[in-house]
């Protein structure tokens, strides 16, 4: 795999025990053989290109150093990826470089990134053909290099307040941007501060007078030629995150910026020349890039919680510690049931979202067909599900990764073991696209819309079954668990509307009543978004094309999963789906015999996963096992290390404090 000649001898026992066709895994997580070779391809491709590679390691670069080093990778590497072939279909596929292929040469974050994943959709979704047709091809081409800005400094939740305002002025047939105050800033873009000179731009339309709400608006920023900001734009970065730091976020103010009446994206929505406004179907069309990125972070969040279970998984197998029997020599971390605890339920999610991510992406597609023959009745329940699964992949995986980073003790908190970078990447997943408590009470609102006025879309159809409540579970196994979270998820909705109904006769503004039943609606938008992903996964299983021992550890893994998810939130299910101390003392037992089961498989299991070394990045994670070298290889690299003494600090502050007899 690697073509290293050292492998570790404890992965290599491991290896040759393998019962189960890995290839057929590695297929399964990629869509199928063919886009597993051009994964590889790809891959090799940015591998083998010594252009593609860092001359110094990024992490001792200063910022700007970094956000060069970065663009540079970049720009070159979509250069050298394009094609003039690449119409818009295969837009998405080129996004998501970022997190694929890409990553292995763009590890701090792409400056393009936003271009791909909101700039070109929103084009593609929000324009009409005669707007597609002047605007598409320079941005494909990249003269046109855009993001989307809407979050602002003081407004980033609640769409409804934001400040910018584009105001229609019939006389120039022109909108005129203006940011009224410094929360009216534009604040978080990605690219936005030194890299786009375009930006798709939500502002609040006015037009005789009357504000319609927001709207999108395609500005130019900078000089096409110079790159220099364009009168009334004041533009930058606004400095260092938590991770993404080479995304190159920025912040955008307005000063009397005036710009074409058709630069309004009017496909949903029109102004006409004498600033007649005319309705789009739905105001939430405008949403859509918003929509498009919930549906990927799902997938991309998987991806990531794969790289940090494969680095867990291997260094455990690798790593000795302890005593597990007195007198025999220090056991492999692996062997600890602890230790198995941190990691096999996380490489139980990775699959639980994989095939969540994939009903989503079919979902999506399916809505967005009917969009474009004006059938919007997909769009709750996207909405619904898109809430739902961004929010629980992303904490869930933020939660995971931590855990796993403990797992690997002190080394893991090392960057070369990779896990930073992780973390700070699904953690920002957490916030971005929608801050995830908010996701959580759309959904509840979607939920609580449905028990009571039986109707909703189909992730939600379960909460009309007048017996739901009613039916009685014997056997605990996969199907009646994913039951048992139905139960949970409307046990919560009930409760929500009994409180909201007790608030109301109190005589308390619905508002209020809302805000003070949020933990509950939370609660029930949670157990139901845990439902969607443990159906998914039942149904993956059932209806896919798998070989015995592939069927099997599948099986075994979503019994892990929906265990331990309801062991965890095992208070609910005794408030909720009359579970019983004796069904609990059962299914823990049932836990522990399935951890030592999935112990059998579990590196042979994350190898399957396939991400290469230069993919992983990560001293602990390598395919050979040789961790402790790899190690020390990477201390090596730290300019400190460059000379025996660092001169420079030792005369001019140590040395001073040594002879100071204090
Ligand atoms: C991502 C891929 C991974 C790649 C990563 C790789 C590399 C990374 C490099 C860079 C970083 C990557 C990505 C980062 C990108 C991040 C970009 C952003 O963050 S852009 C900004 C995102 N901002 C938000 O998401 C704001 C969140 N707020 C909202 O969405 C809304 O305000 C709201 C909370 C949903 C409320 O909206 P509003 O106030 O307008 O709504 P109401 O008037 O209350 O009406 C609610 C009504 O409308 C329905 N609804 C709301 N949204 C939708 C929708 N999208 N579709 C359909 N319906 C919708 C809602 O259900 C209510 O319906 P009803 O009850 O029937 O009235
Ligand atoms: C890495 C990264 C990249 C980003 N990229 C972009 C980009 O390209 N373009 C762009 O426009 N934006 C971008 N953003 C901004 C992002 O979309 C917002 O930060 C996000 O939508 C959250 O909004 P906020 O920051 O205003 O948080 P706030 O809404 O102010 O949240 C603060 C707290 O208030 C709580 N809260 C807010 N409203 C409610 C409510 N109704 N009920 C209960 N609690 C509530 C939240 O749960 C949270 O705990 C990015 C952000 C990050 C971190």
């Amino acid at each position: 795999m690697s073509g290293a000649v050292y492998e570790n001898p404890d992965l290599k026992r491991e290896r040759s025990q393998c019962l189960f066709d890995k290839e057929e895994i590695t297929n399964l997580i990629d869509g199928g053989k063919e886009k597993t070779k051009e994964r590889r391809d790809l891959e090799e491709f940015i591998v083998c290109d010594e252009d593609l590679k860092d001359s110094v390691p990024i992490e001792y670069l200063s910022h700007a150093d970094k956000y060069s080093a970065e663009l540079r990778k970049a720009c070159l590497l979509f250069k050298k990826l394009s094609n003039p072939s690449n119409g818009p279909a295969e837009v998405s596929t080129v996004a998501l470089l970022s997190t694929g292929a890409g990553a292995i040469t763009l590890k701090e974050g792409n400056p393009l990134a936003l271009h791909y994943i909101m700039f070109l959709p929103s084009l593609m979704s929000m324009c009409t053909p005669e707007q597609q047709e002047k605007w598409l091809p320079k941005a494909t081409s990249l003269q046109m290099i855009g993001t989307y800005a809407q979050t602002e400094m003081g407004h980033g939740t609640f769409l409804r307040g934001l400040e910018t305002t584009a105001t229609y002025d019939p006389t120039t047939k022109e909108f005129i941007l203006e940011s009224p105050s410094i929360t009216a800033y534009k604040w978080w873009p990605g690219g936005l501060g030194q890299t786009t000179n375009y930006a798709i731009v939500m502002a609040q339309l006015f037009t005789h007078e009357k504000c319609e709400g927001i709207h999108p608006f395609l500005v130019q920023l900078r000089d096409e030629e110079t790159h220099e900001p364009l009168p009334g734009i004041s533009v930058g970065e606004i400095g260092p995150k938590l991770g993404f730091n080479t995304v190159n976020n920025g912040y955008l103010g307005f000063e009397k910026v005036r710009i074409p009446r058709d630069h309004l994206l009017m496909k949903h929505s029109q102004v006409l020349e004498d600033g007649t406004y005319i309705k789009p179907a739905s105001t939430k069309l405008g949403y859509g890039a918003m929509v498009f990125v919930r549906v990927l972070v799902v997938r991309d969040v998987a991806v990531q919680l794969r790289k940090a279970v494969t680095i867990a998984t291997r260094y455990s197998c690798v790593r000795h510690q302890s005593e597990l029997k007195p007198g025999d020599p220090e056991p492999q971390i692996l062997d600890y049931v602890a230790q198995q605890n941190k990691l096999f339920p996380p490489l139980a999610a990775t699959f639980g979202f994989h095939f969540a991510a994939n009903y989503v992406w079919d979902l999506y597609n399916s809505a967005r067909e009917g969009i474009g023959k004006g059938d919007l009745h997909l769009m709750p329940d996207l909405h619904g599900l898109s809430c739902a699964l961004k929010a629980l992949s992303s904490s869930e995986a933020s939660n995971f990764v931590e855990v796993l980073r403990q797992s690997c003790g002190g080394h893991g908190y090392m960057v070369c073991s990779n896990f930073p970078r992780i973390y700070s990447l699904v953690t920002a997943a957490e916030t971005y696209e929608g801050e995830n408590t908010v996701l959580w009470l759309q959904v509840a609102k979607y939920l609580i819309k449905t028990r009571m006025d039986k109707s909703g879309g189909k992730s939600v159809a379960y909460l009309i079954d007048s017996n739901l409540m009613n039916n009685k579970i014997v056997d605990l196994n996969n199907d009646s668990i994913t039951n048992l979270f139905q139960r949970v998820a409307a046990g919560y909705v009930d409760l929500a509307i009994k409180k909201l109904e007790g608030y109301n006769r109190q005589g308390m503004a619905p508002h209020d009543a809302w805000n003070h039943s949020a933990i509950h609606l939370i609660k029930g938008a949670q157990a139901h978004a845990r439902y969607v992903v443990a159906d998914c996964f039942v149904r993956s299983i059932k209806e896919g094309k798998f070989s015995d021992p592939v069927r099997l550890i599948l099986n075994q893994l979503c019994e892990l999963l929906l265990t331990y998810w309801l062991v965890e939130h095992s208070g609910d299910f005794f408030m909720f789906a009359d579970l019983s101390a004796n069904q609990l003392f059962k299914l823990q037992s049932k836990y522990m015999e399935l951890l030592g089961t999935i112990r059998t498989y579990a590196v042979n299991l994350v190898d399957s996963f396939d991400i290469r070394d230069e993919a992983l990045d990560s001293v602990l994670g390598c395919w050979d096992g040789n961790a402790y070298q790899r190690l020390f290889d990477e201390a090596s690299k730290s300019p400190l290390n460059k000379t025996s003494v660092h001169r420079e600090s030792f005369e001019k502050y140590l040395k001073p404090l040594m002879k100071s007899n204090l």
